[in-house]
Order: C-alpha cells, then structure tokens, then sequence
C-alpha cells in the first residue's frame, strides 16, 4: 500500500465516525462567518504585479515528522499576513501531520485572510464541516477520488460560496480536473503523494497545458525567492508554501524574502 492509499483508508475510518455525532444539517446551522474569497485574493496579488502566496501552518508531516516544535497557529497567522502572504492553508488532519481544526479556527481569527482547510477531503460532508469551522476553501485531491465524488464535494463547497483547490500532479489529472470540474483554482503539487519525492519541473511541465483563464499554483518544495522566479518564468504566480516557513525563526521577515527577494 503506497502511503497516499494509506492516508485515505485511515481518513475514511476518521470520517465515518465524526459523521456519527453531527449531521450536515446540523453543521450548516453553525455560523462559520463571511466566507472570505480565496481565490480573490490570490488574483488581487497577481493583478497589482506580486506574488499570491498561501502560507501554510504545518506541524508535521508524513514525509519530515515533526517541522515545528513551538508551534503556535495564530502567531504564525499574524506573521503570516504581516510578510504579504495572500491566503492561509492550515492542516487540519491530526494523524499524519499533528492537524487539529482548532489550528484553523485559532489562524483565521487572529487574521483578516482566507483559509484554506488543508485535509484529505473524501466526502461532502467534510466541506459542511469545514465551513462551520471557518474555512474558505477546501483542497479537491484528483488522485484520491473518483469523478462523482470529486464533482459532489466541489458543488457542496461552491453552493457554500466556498472555493476549491484542484490539486494534480501529471497530465492525466490536469486533464480529469478541466474536464470534470468547473473551478479554475489548479494546484500542481510537485510532491508525488505516492513517494514524497518532490520535482519543481512538475509544475513547469503541467503549467504549458493549461488554458486560459486558469488560475495555477505551484505546491510543495518551494524554498525560496528563486523558487518562485523559476515558476514564474513558466507563468506560474501563486503558490502553496509549508514546510520552509514554518521552520524560520522570523517567519514575517522569510515570507517577505519569499515573496520579494
Ligand atoms: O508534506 C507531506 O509530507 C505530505 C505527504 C503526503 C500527503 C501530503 C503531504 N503534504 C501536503 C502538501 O501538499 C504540502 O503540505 C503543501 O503543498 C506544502 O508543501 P511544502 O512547502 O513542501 O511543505
């Protein structure tokens, strides 16, 4: 079993059970808050000539373990918006990356950006919940669903006024996500899910077929300034960053490096 199929098993055990105890009924009538617009403000960065960065509150993961000791969600939310970060992304899933929801309520309220809840998303059920919690956004993971279900949680998040992530990672998945989804927010992660293995050329690969009006986000190995230089050269102007933020020690003075150089 390769380690994505063994995430998604462990995940449908997980949500099986949370379905138990609160129905969707019961989730909308949680008042999550205005949704933020996600990929608005991703495009507002772009237009004005930056950078759209979506800066990621990572504790753990399966493929470094533990990234961040002192972790503290909403101080690094601050920090976050502070270096001209666009969006938030925040791991939401407890048993691979040490994810809680209360990580995202605790970032989306000490700042004023979108959230994105960064889980393994399996059933329309989890986008009910991940509104009530606050979240803006949720992550549609191609690899890890089949058609139906992938179109039942994107039209759960947009009748939400949510957006959806589309993350791919080769030509087969591109191809799924323009022709079964209506959303144009496509992230191309470069971590091959399956080895953890990451390739920057993956998104300069992808970013030659997309259309026109298609709104691309590099994903995942994203170390630097130049990181974001030699995506942009292909085009690429948004991107989903983790792991080398969260292990600076002035976390607004790296983003803005990030960003700016
Ligand atoms: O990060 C992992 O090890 C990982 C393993 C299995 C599935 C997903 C995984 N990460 C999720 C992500 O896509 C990244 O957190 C995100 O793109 C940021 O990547 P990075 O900047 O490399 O932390």
């Amino acid at each position: 079993m390769n380690r994505l199929t063994e995430i998604l098993a462990t995940k449908a055990v997980e949500v099986a059970e949370r379905r138990k105890s609160r129905s969707i009924a019961a989730l909308d009538a949680v008042d999550g808050g205005a949704v933020r617009g996600f990929a608005a403000a991703l495009e507002t960065r772009i237009a004005a000539g930056g950078f759209g960065l979506i800066a990621e509150i990572k504790k753990a993961s399966p493929s470094k373990g533990l990234i961040r000791e002192d972790f503290n969600p909403a101080e690094h939310a601050r920090s976050y918006q502070a270096g001209g970060a666009a969006c938030l992304s925040v791991l939401t899933d407890a048993p691979y990356f040490q994810g809680h929801e209360e990580y995202l309520i605790a970032a989306r309220t000490a700042c004023s950006l979108p959230v994105l809840r960064k889980d393994f998303t399996i059933d329309p059920w989890q986008v009910a919940e991940a509104r009530s919690i606050g979240a803006d956004a949720v992550l549609i993971i191609v690899a890890a669903l089949d058609d139906g279900v992938m179109r039942e949680i994107e039209a759960a998040a947009l009748e939400r006024g949510m957006d959806v992530l589309v993350e791919v990672h080769d030509e087969a998945e591109l191809e799924r996500a323009l022709t079964q989804l209506d959303s144009r927010l496509i992230g191309v992660n470069n971590r091959d899910l399956r080895t953890f293995e990451t390739d920057l050329g993956v998104t300069e690969r992808l970013a030659k077929l997309v259309p026109a009006g298609t709104l691309l986000v590099g994903e995942s190995g994203i170390g630097a300034h130049a990181d974001c230089a030699r995506l942009a050269a292909s085009g690429v102007h948004a991107f989903l960053v983790g792991e080398s933020l969260m292990r600076q020690s002035d976390v607004t003075a790296a983003t803005k490096a990030l960003l700016e150089g």
